[in-house]
């Protein structure tokens, strides 16, 4: 029988980032010629050119509306999904260099948590089984007693009790279940949690437990976290680092004190602005400043894919900007253009791929 896989988690010696994505793009549907010459399916661009790295220990929130390619992102780390082209880099294994077995393998070490406990649970299994499968399916603690002195030490982790192992999904609150969720995931002894959408299946009131209990579980076991989400209020709540994600693209990334204290790009200051008004406290604020719904992935705008929607764009259109023939013709064309977005250093300002960013609009009172 062969030795269980071990993955080698020690980064290399440059650095202590436990996570690498580099230009890793993802493409669905296919653009081969099928018969009679014609395109066999449109290709959707779920992921584009997308880097970043997370430090050991950290949490890198990966934040955008529905649509823009999170869940994506998240299944190509984890390895459930093959790059089209880039490389993704646990430890210092690169993921196209192991097989489906190594793969597998290499989840143990990075867990995927999903949004919804009720879909990711089986309903016929109870705790104790859900638990004990996973232990199973990663050949971990194979005595049985050791495998219930595991299993009785991590439900208390993630604040259950004992009692709770003989329960079925459906016997669980919603929240009780995201906890049996997370400890399915940790379970295995993993070093990498990703979370996609990890609260926003809960009532409100569970929210801020389930948001604690992941704070506490990081701490205790040195955990490195990737999030999954919509809300920018979670990502200032839990995460170092995050990336803006929009039409598969990395609009904007840093760290997470510059990007939502000074959020350059203007869709990034959108969600801050959605995210704020969402509040209670600030129902007098303008009305949302981003409009209309997120264009399809098979129809990405050119140049840069948000100008459709960007209400920088706008103002610079209604103050006849888009008319203007600048000195170098470069203004009319910004929000048309492409640029690469810079990774930022480490510990370095927040990057962003609006031309706009640094730069004050026009006036439009004269
Ligand atoms: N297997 C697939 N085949 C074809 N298209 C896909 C596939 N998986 C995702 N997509 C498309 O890729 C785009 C990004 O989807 P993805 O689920 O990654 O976005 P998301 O930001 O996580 O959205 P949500 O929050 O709604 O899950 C969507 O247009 C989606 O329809």
């Amino acid at each position: 029988m062969n030795a269980p896989f071990r993955l080698p988690l020690t980064p290399d010696a440059a650095s202590d980032d436990v996570v690498i994505v580099q230009n890793v793009s993802r493409h669905f549907g296919s653009s081969r010629t099928g018969l009679f010459g014609r395109r066999a399916a449109p290709v959707v661009r779920a992921v584009e050119d997308v880097s970043f790295r997370v430090p050991r220990g950290s949490c890198f929130a990966i934040v955008g509306e529905s649509g823009s390619g999170k869940s994506s992102l998240a299944r190509l780390v984890v390895g459930l999904l093959r790059p089209t082209s880039g490389e993704v880099t646990i430890g210092s294994v690169a993921l196209s260099s192991l097989d489906d077995a190594g793969l597998r393998g290499m989840r143990r070490k990075v867990q995927l948590v999903l949004q919804d406990p009720r879909a990711s649970l089986d309903p016929r299994m109870t705790v104790l089984d859900t638990l004990a499968e996973a232990l199973t399916v990663h050949s971990l603690h194979r005595d049985r007693q050791a495998r219930r002195e595991r299993i009785d030490a991590v439900i208390g982790m993630v604040g259950l009790s004992q009692a709770h192992l003989t329960r079925y999904p459906h016997e669980l609150s919603g929240g009780q279940r995201q906890r049996v969720a997370i400890a399915r995931a940790i379970v295995c002894e993993p070093e990498i949690l990703v979370l996609d959408e990890p609260v926003s299946a809960l009532d409100v009131s569970v929210q801020a437990q389930i948001i604690n209990l992941l704070a506490d579980l990081q701490a205790r076991l040195a955990l490195t976290y990737i999030v999954i989400t919509h809300d920018l209020a979670l990502v200032a709540h839990m995460a170092d680092a995050v990336g803006v994600m929009y039409l598969g693209r990395f609009v904007e990334q840093g760290d997470v004190g510059d990007v939502c204290g000074a959020p350059r790009h203007p869709y990034t200051q959108s969600l801050m602005a959605i995210a704020a008004q969402v509040s209670p406290l600030d129902r007098d604020r303008p009305a949302t400043v981003l409009e209309g719904s997120i264009p399809s992935p098979l129809a990405i705008p050119s140049g840069c894919s948000f100008h459709t929607r960007c209400p920088r764009a706008r103002a610079l259109a209604a103050a006849g900007v888009e008319a203007v023939d600048t000195a170098d013709g470069r203004l009319a064309r910004l929000c048309v253009e492409a640029a690469p977005l810079p990774h930022p250093a480490p510990g370095g300002r927040s990057t962003a791929k609006c031309h706009f960013a640094d730069q004050s609009l026009p006036d439009q009172s004269s």
